[in-house]
């Protein structure tokens, strides 16, 4: 416990529930605030136009082709959203075992990114830079004999991290768990020109079970062989995770992120205390699909527990929260 909390009256002088009594009393005691400012919205895209895809395991999401995706776009904007997350679902028949199309400049994610920022140029566009939606094995990097090739895998992305930033991204978001890809990624993005372009690092990222709902939206889970473990993190893990942040960091990421986010705020805390930078983290599919079952079942109430959570990953140190229900908690929070 720390010094300042030594000097605590007793009852029946001290009270702790007078502070609580009315609701002008709680909002002036209140030690974190969640804002629309804290929001960002991962968004599922996909080919075609004027289609939307329910993702059959995050009731309330869809899948949407990129003209009904500009109007998303708008609706964050509209709401003060001040940035959106673009996760492509790739035609099957475009996923290679080299994963050739991430770094195809007409692909399905510049193509977005282009027509968003033409649409709405003051909103942050945030992109993954991973193989994942590309790769016919469903893995985030490139597969060799059975193996999670590193430095292969990260030229690979390079290239990826280029054509999303020529397309106009603002913040590249590696969400792959190589080794040493912030380094290559700054590196290049400095000699291409793109020196503004900021690195948001998904730094501690575990190997979840939470992540299935996302595989089924962008169409990779009956695609991946095996799991991701080499490469991902181990959810028994706090120290490595520091470690993991110390090196992106050190490497040139802009913002850190943690993931999944619930069951991992005790890492978002030590990593805003020890490093101090801007730090997220993501409430990732699988948390969002058990909060809206639960409430459809009527067992919750989805208004209430979605803007909880989001207060609880404030109180544990995020800047800001990835999340699907970003559009819900931006109406809530302005009354909308
Ligand atoms: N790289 C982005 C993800 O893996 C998202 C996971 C999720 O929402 O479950």
């Amino acid at each position: 416990m720390s010094p300042r909390f030594t000097t605590l009256g007793a009852y029946p002088t001290t009270r702790m529930r007078r502070n609580r009594r009315s609701d002008w009393s709680r909002r002036l005691v209140a030690e974190t605030r969640l804002s629309v400012d804290d929001l960002i919205w991962p968004v599922f895209v996909q080919d075609g136009s004027g289609s939307r895809t329910p993702v059959g395991s995050m009731p309330g999401v869809d899948r949407l082709s990129v003209d009904l995706f500009v109007e998303a776009v708008k609706q964050a904007r509209d709401l003060g959203i001040p940035a959106i997350a673009i996760f492509p679902e790739v035609d099957a028949a475009r996923k290679t075992s080299d994963a050739r199309e991430a770094y195809n400049p007409d692909n399905l994610v510049c193509r977005a990114i282009r027509a968003a920022k033409k649409a709405v140029p003051g909103i942050g566009i945030v992109c993954d830079v991973a193989l994942d939606p590309f790769n016919a094995d469903g893995h985030d990097g490139i597969v060799r004999d059975g193996e999670i090739l590193n430095d292969e895998s990260v030229e690979v992305m390079v290239r990826q991290a280029l054509v999303q930033s020529e397309a106009g991204c603002d913040v590249l978001s590696p969400s792959d768990m190589m080794d040493g890809r912030i380094g290559a990624f700054r590196k290049a993005l400095d000699r291409a020109g793109h020196q503004h372009v900021q690195i948001m690092s998904y730094a501690a990222k575990y190997a979840s079970s939470f992540y299935n709902p996302f595989r089924d939206a962008i169409g990779s889970l009956g695609a991946l062989k095996g799991d991701k473990k080499t490469y991902q993190m181990d959810p028994a893990n706090s120290d490595e995770a520091m470690r993991e942040v110390g090196h992106d960091i050190a490497e040139g990421a802009d913002m850190v992120m943690v993931k999944p986010g619930l069951p991992y705020l005790d890492i978002v805390r030590r990593v805003k205390d020890a490093f101090g930078v801007p730090t997220y983290a993501y409430q990732v599919s699988g948390e969002y699909a058990m909060l809206r079952a639960a409430a459809d079942h009527g067992w919750l109430v989805w208004d209430k527990v979605l803007l909880e959570t989001l207060a609880c990953f404030k109180r544990a140190g995020c800047d800001g929260i990835l999340t699907y229900g970003a559009v819900d908690a931006a109406r809530l929070l302005r009354g909308k």
